[in-house]
């Protein structure tokens, strides 16, 4: 069944009123609404979360937009890809209730909104240093978004690893009382994280591009180990680079985290990386897509 659209937050919210709180199904069951935040252009990544979200929560609202407040100066919102009704296409086969598709005027009244939503320490670095006052824009967008759906639980994908952490940290914060879920990377045959905007490469630049997984995946295998030396550490990580641009990216940042984001433990001789879980992150320009990927690893 395909899944009814909303441009507006009234109607969507007068449309999940009748699941909150008191009302229950056949099992006597409390109905849980699952939120599925995307910018539309859907593929197989955004499908699989709603498959999670489903398996989480009884009513699935997927909304779909491109957000201004995320984009900065000569970024591409204007070009962006808006696909609504093959969006609402694929949704339909998977099984997904309502849509909520608002104009920018539905959700900014005023822009830029004179009320912020800063999420500090953890959002000036990687992406946030490349994209000045992004994750300001996701942050106010996903409290919109969760205060107008109000969901039991959202689903985010692991792709966008630094966007999933800082969102935890919204829900920590604001005392938001919804589950996050990350859901796992999903990829094409060759590797490649799926992301809208892989459809920025050309045929070649495609047969590049999954150099960037390979990359981290020998990277990954080189620290499993732990117990390397600091500078050792640091020429992996540069050889990594220098092995990166050669094959024709320009890389915006590669770097190595614990996996909340902190920098790895060091002391002055020795990198010491035993018995954490860390993870390589990665942003590289390949032509007119600017790739995001990450590779979690469990060293020890
Ligand atoms: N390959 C993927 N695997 C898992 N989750 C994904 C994947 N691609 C996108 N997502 C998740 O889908 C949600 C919506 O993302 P978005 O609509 O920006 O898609 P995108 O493909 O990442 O687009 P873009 O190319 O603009 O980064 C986010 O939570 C994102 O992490
Ligand atoms: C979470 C999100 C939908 C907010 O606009 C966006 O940043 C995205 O698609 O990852
Ligand atoms: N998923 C990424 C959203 C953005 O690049 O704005």
């Amino acid at each position: 069944m395909s899944p009814i659209i909303y441009h507006d937050i009234p109607s969507l919210r007068a449309a999940l009123q009748p699941y909150r709180g008191h009302q229950i199904d056949k099992q006597d069951r409390q109905q849980r609404i699952a939120l599925v935040p995307t910018m539309g252009n859907l593929h197989q990544g955004h499908i699989e979360l709603v498959k999670i979200a489903k398996q989480h929560a009884d009513i699935i609202v997927v909304s779909i937009f491109v957000n201004p407040t995320q984009f900065g100066v000569g970024e591409d919102f204007d070009s962006y890809p808006r696909t609504l009704d093959e969006d609402v296409a694929k949704l339909a086969t998977v099984g997904a209730d309502y849509v909520f598709a608002p104009s920018v005027d539905a959700m900014y009244p005023v822009l830029p909104p004179p009320t912020t939503v800063l999420a500090g320490a953890i959002s000036s670095q990687l992406c946030g240093q490349s994209r000045p006052g992004h994750f300001d824009g996701v942050g106010i967008v996903v409290s919109k978004l969760f205060n107008i759906v109000q969901p039991d639980v959202a689903i985010f994908g692991q792709k966008d690893y630094q966007q999933l952490a800082i969102i935890k940290q919204l829900v920590r914060d604001l005392s938001y009382p919804i589950e996050i879920i990350g859901a796992p990377i999903i990829r094409a045959d060759d590797g490649l994280a799926l992301s809208s905007r892989n459809q920025y490469l050309t045929e070649s630049e495609r047969q590049v591009a999954p150099i960037l997984h390979r990359e981290l995946q020998d990277l990954a295998e080189q620290l499993k180990g732990g117990g390397i030396s600091q500078q050792a550490f640091e020429s992996l990580l540069k050889d990594k680079r220098t092995r990166i641009s050669d094959a024709g990216f320009t890389i915006d940042y590669l770097e190595v985290k614990t996996e909340a984001l902190g920098s790895v433990v060091s002391d002055s001789t020795t990198f010491n990386i035993e018995n954490k879980n860390i993870v390589i992150l990665v942003a590289a320009w390949l032509g007119r897509a600017r790739l995001l990927d990450n590779q979690l690893v469990v060293v020890g």
